[in-house]
């Protein structure tokens, strides 16, 4: 062991050993003999402090209470609390009336079905041991609350276990020791590892085939592609709507809305209506426009074009109509359904496209299955403003209108042009006609039959009836659905209708990019149905790193929004039967959803693209840019200096100075590595940044930085200790460093007062990376280190460790800045890893410490790691939600908007008044060392 003294400067100890890992298997042998001692009846007293061939002892504790785990489940921030939408929806308070009404219209119930609820809340892949163990306890009850057998039962220090005197514990400076950090060498590492015309048309058969960029908006092109180029020859081809153009004579005044509440008595059938014989509708099939196919050939005077319209029906007939209509809508919606191949597309490909194609019988009698068929589903007429719209989602490059991609073979084809120019050629099932009788304008476009076309028309009246009543099931039907979203359960109705009434429903089938990374992004997606996969681009390799599945209820593209634009990641549809997403345009997300907390959170590449900048600003940085001003601190290495970079007065930083030579002699080479790989790309305000490194002959530097509030140690010692709230702010910073570091499975290892800096606002950061490791999921790491005061049992006893003994020194860490003094303090490190080993329960608490804050620590200083508040479940989560927190503003912490308790004065930015004055170093330079070991430094 080698301690060093530092002048002016409290003992900083580095322990090191020479074999591997024999100081844990030491120490787990001392405490197993001196256990068999005392059972024997015979404690000596002794520790053996050397390494020696050691008792062959069983590695497992010789009584109960402590478990060696394996599997380490992992936080998903990620899992859909599937069970909280369904009990939302259930709740739903205007539930019965979005039933009456989806009932009324023969809807069936909402389409979106509830999947089971998961097993857990948060946490995955939990090995079977794990699992096997909870089971265990579930049937035998949790073996920590079974009062502790203390099995650590040696006791070489009886008189050092007495309970310590009150006094000590609120000892005022200079009592307060610094706890020292030891080192171990690091060869024993870890195992691991989206005005006025009449009639609509819909165009029945065939698909779309040009000009669809894949974008999987049905509506074809944009307005920015029209201009006044090339006029279209109007007398080549049929004109069904020409625009900008007055078809028919004016009608009479706009309709009145119905209420509402469906006027018309409609049967609500819960049974299959019967396919209605097509001489009951009024929305009849019209002469079909057949077109020879002027495409191949030179072009033919134009065909036959006939524009019926309805003939004027009384009343009564129009509202049986209407019914019928609505049937036919009820029945196409139930063969869409049924048929497993139809389900699949609302917009694009319509479902029609899957039946026999029999537009080729014009009477429609024999042969004719789709004798229930008048109109498609209402949800193509809805989104008409997509015509205006370019519905920027996946496409990196928009697709050019090629006209050679078309088919002259494929039946059922229109042209829309507008001012001449061509936009699209539409087939299938298309509305038609719908804005100018929607906005009671004139026809906005041309359309020309440029083949045979079945057309069905519907007039004014109807059209607007159906309309409005499609218009309102849908509202319901989202806005419940809405309800059920976990990030919109708490906004008020009418915003939810708001937003209901906005949305459009669009699918994507399997292998779609609905957003591609670096596109341009202007819309937010809600999935109503399926599954995407959400796909990152590797800055080196191009290949797409996978980073989670998102489903019914999640939501996605909210960043391109947020920020430049661009999408950040691809989704794609995963879904073997499709992907259904409800789409939000920018204007409605920026007044209704961008406020939204949910909406707020960043991604883990979101950070580490923002530290990549951050460092890109000090890459051209070199060590002899800096000017030292004073000196921070002093560490295990070396010191820690402030400076500033020579011209630049503004701001100032840390520069940590590491003796090569001295990581070198207590192998911490690796460590070191860690500390800049960790520090480097963390990108939390609860964490110090490291910008750069720099190294030469003698020395490695780390430039961080700044917090000029000082050491959390040095206002502890100048306080004695701390009251509830201060310690509360405190301890909820490091939580919150805590929460970044573990949900990258990152264990810190080195908690104490003195590794928590102050900025100038009074906010802490945690600093000293030197044995944060990360590790792989479910692993465990051995290496002996840390502080004497703060480490966990199973690190002493070289169990194998993880981020479980981050809680543990939570809890030490708690403790120490209620009362000032750690809650296992012995004389030298081998009497306190003794009073660690008899566990929190031995240690008195003093007054000071609240019910609530003494039932925190004992929480989180179990024995068992497994059984630590923040290990289990529901994860850190749990620390933030116990009663000790109660009422406490994280939201403000995070957001720095919560005043900090203490706040230090910092006059400029080289104040060094809150840290202690460091003589120059006794030792000297250090000897060169230019072995390597440090290239990638
Ligand atoms: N970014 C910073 N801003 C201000 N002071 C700092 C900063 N980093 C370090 N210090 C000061 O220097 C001291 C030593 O730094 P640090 O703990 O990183 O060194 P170390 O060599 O790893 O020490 P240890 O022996 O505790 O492991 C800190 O306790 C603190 O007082
Ligand atoms: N304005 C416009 N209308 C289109 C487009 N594609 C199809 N249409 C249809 O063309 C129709 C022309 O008549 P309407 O304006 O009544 O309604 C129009 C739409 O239904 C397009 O890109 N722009
Ligand atoms: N960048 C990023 N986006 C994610 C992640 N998980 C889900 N997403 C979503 O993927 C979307 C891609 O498009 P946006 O960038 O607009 O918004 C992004 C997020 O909504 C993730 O881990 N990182």
């Amino acid at each position: 062991m080698k301690i060093k003294h530092y002048p002016g400067k409290a003992v900083d100890a580095s322990l090191s050993l020479d074999t591997g890992n024999a100081m844990g298997a030491l120490y787990e042998a001392n405490w197993l003999q001196a256990h068999h001692q005392h059972q024997e009846g015979s404690v000596r007293g002794t520790v053996r402090s050397t390494v020696g061939p050691l008792p062959k002892l069983s590695r497992q504790p010789s009584s109960g209470g402590s478990f060696l785990l394996d599997g380490v489940s992992v936080l998903s921030k990620y899992q859909m609390t599937l069970e909280g939408i369904r009990q939302l929806e259930q709740q739903s308070r205007d539930r019965r009336i979005v039933h009456a009404i989806k009932e009324l219209n023969g809807y069936r119930p909402s389409a979106l079905q509830h999947q089971p609820p998961p097993l857990h809340n948060g946490w995955i892949d939990e090995s079977a041991e794990h699992l096997e163990e909870k089971a265990k306890s579930k049937s035998t009850g949790p073996p920590a609350s079974t009062p502790t057998v203390n099995h650590y039962v040696l006791d070489p220090t009886e008189r050092l276990r007495q309970p310590r005197p009150r006094q000590q514990l609120s000892i005022k400076p200079p009592s307060l020791r610094r706890s020292q950090t030891m080192l171990q060498p690091s060869t024993c590492t870890s195992l691991d590892g989206r005005r006025k015309p009449r009639a609509i048309a819909t165009l029945a058969f065939g698909t779309v085939r040009a000009s669809k960029a894949p974008n999987h908006s049905n509506s074809s092109s944009a307005y920015s592609t029209f201009s006044s180029a090339a006029e279209l020859d109007d007398h080549e081809q049929p004109v069904i709507s020409t625009q900008p153009q007055r078809l028919l004579p004016p009608l009479p005044p706009p309709l009145e809305p119905p209420p509402p509440v469906n006027p018309i008595p409609l049967p609500a059938p819960r049974t299959k209506p019967k396919p209605l014989s097509r001489s009951h509708t009024t929305v009849q099939r019209y002469a079909t426009i057949r077109v020879p196919n002027t495409r191949a050939r030179p072009p033919p005077p134009p065909p036959p074009l006939r524009i019926s319209t309805l003939p004027a029906q009384p009343a009564a007939q129009r509202r049986h109509s209407l019914e019928q209509a609505l049937r036919g809508l009820q029945l196409q919606q139930q063969q869409t359904q049924e048929h497993p191949a139809n389900k699949s597309n609302s917009n694009s490909n319509s479902s029609l496209d899957s039946r026999p194609d029999t537009s080729k019988d014009l009477n429609g009698s024999s042969g004719d299955k789709r004798e229930g068929f008048c109109i498609p589903r209402p949800r193509l007429i809805v989104p008409v403003h997509t015509y205006a719209r370019r519905r920027r989602t996946g496409n990196l490059k928009e697709q050019p209108c090629d006209r050679t991609n078309e088919n002259p073979e494929s039946d059922g084809r229109i042209e829309v042009s507008r001012e001449g120019k061509y936009l699209s050629t539409l087939s299938g099932a298309k509305v038609l006609g719908e804005l100018a009788i929607l906005y009671n304008c004139k026809r906005t476009a041309t359309i020309t039959a440029i083949t045979e076309c079945n057309l069905w028309a519907i007039d004014r009246q109807c059209f607007q009836t159906i309309m409005m009543r499609t218009g309102l099931i849908r509202q319901a039907e989202y806005t419940d659905f809405l309800k059920s979203v976990p990030i919109f359960k708490d906004l008020p109705e009418d915003t939810l209708i708001k937003i209901s009434d906005v949305l459009e429903e669009t699918h994507y089938q399997r292998g779609d990019y609905i957003v591609r990374q670096g596109a341009r992004g202007d819309t937010f997606f809600i999935i109503s149905k399926g599954k995407v996969r959400v796909t990152i681009k590797q800055q080196d390799t191009q290949e797409e790193k996978f980073i989670r599945m998102l489903s019914k209820g999640d939501f996605f593209g909210e960043k391109a929004l947020q920020g430049e634009d661009l999408r950040t990641a691809n989704i794609i549809c995963e879904s073997p039967e499709g992907v259904t997403c409800l789409v939000i345009d920018r204007e409605t997300f920026n007044q209704l959803i961008s406020n939204l907390d949910e909406i707020k959170h960043s991604y883990d590449d979101e950070g580490a693209l923002e530290r990549s900048k951050i460092n890109e600003e000090y890459r051209d940085l070199n060590l002899t840019d800096l000017r030292v001003i004073a000196t921070l601190g002093v560490g295990g290495f070396g010191r820690v200096e402030l400076v500033q970079i020579n011209g630049d007065n503004s701001r100032s930083f840390a520069l940590k100075q590491m003796k090569k030579s001295q990581i070198v002699e207590t192998r911490q080479q690796q460590h070191i590595m860690s500390e800049k790989e960790i520090m480097g790309e963390a990108n939390s305000q609860f964490i110090v940044k490291l910008f750069k490194t720099f190294k030469d002959k003698k020395y490695l530097y780390m430039l961080m930085e700044s917090c000029l509030g000082g050491e959390l140690w040095t206002i502890l010692r100048d306080k004695g200790n701390f009251d509830d709230g201060t310690t509360r702010f405190y301890t909820a910073c490091v939580v919150e460093a805590f929460d970044y570091l573990h949900s990258r499975n990152i264990i810190y290892r080195d908690l104490k007062p003195e590794n928590l800096l102050l900025d100038e606002k009074g906010y802490v950061k945690l600093v000293d990376f030197g044995f944060a490791k990360k590790l792989q999921t479910g692993r465990k790491t051995w290496t002996f280190c840390g502080t004497p005061e703060y480490v966990a049992p199973e690190v002493i006893l070289n169990r194998g460790h993880d981020i479980s003994a981050d809680y543990w020194s939570l809890g030490v860490l708690m403790f120490e800045l209620l009362t000032g003094t750690p809650p296992f303090t012995g004389s030298d490190p081998m009497r306190t890893y003794n009073i660690i080993l008899k566990g929190i329960d031995a240690i008195e608490f003093p007054r000071n410490i609240t019910r609530n804050a003494s039932n925190l620590i004992k929480k989180l200083c179990r024995d068992n790691p497994a059984e630590r508040l923040g290990y289990q479940r529901g994860g850190i989560s749990e620390i933030q939600k116990h009663k000790w927190f109660d009422g406490f503003y994280w939201w403000g912490l995070q957001n720095r908007s919560l005043e900090p308790p203490i706040k230090p004065t910092v006059k400029s930015v080289v104040d060094t008044a809150n840290f202690d004055d460091y003589p120059p170093d006794p030792e000297g330079p250090p000897p060169d060392d230019v072995t390597g070991w440090d290239k990638d430094f």
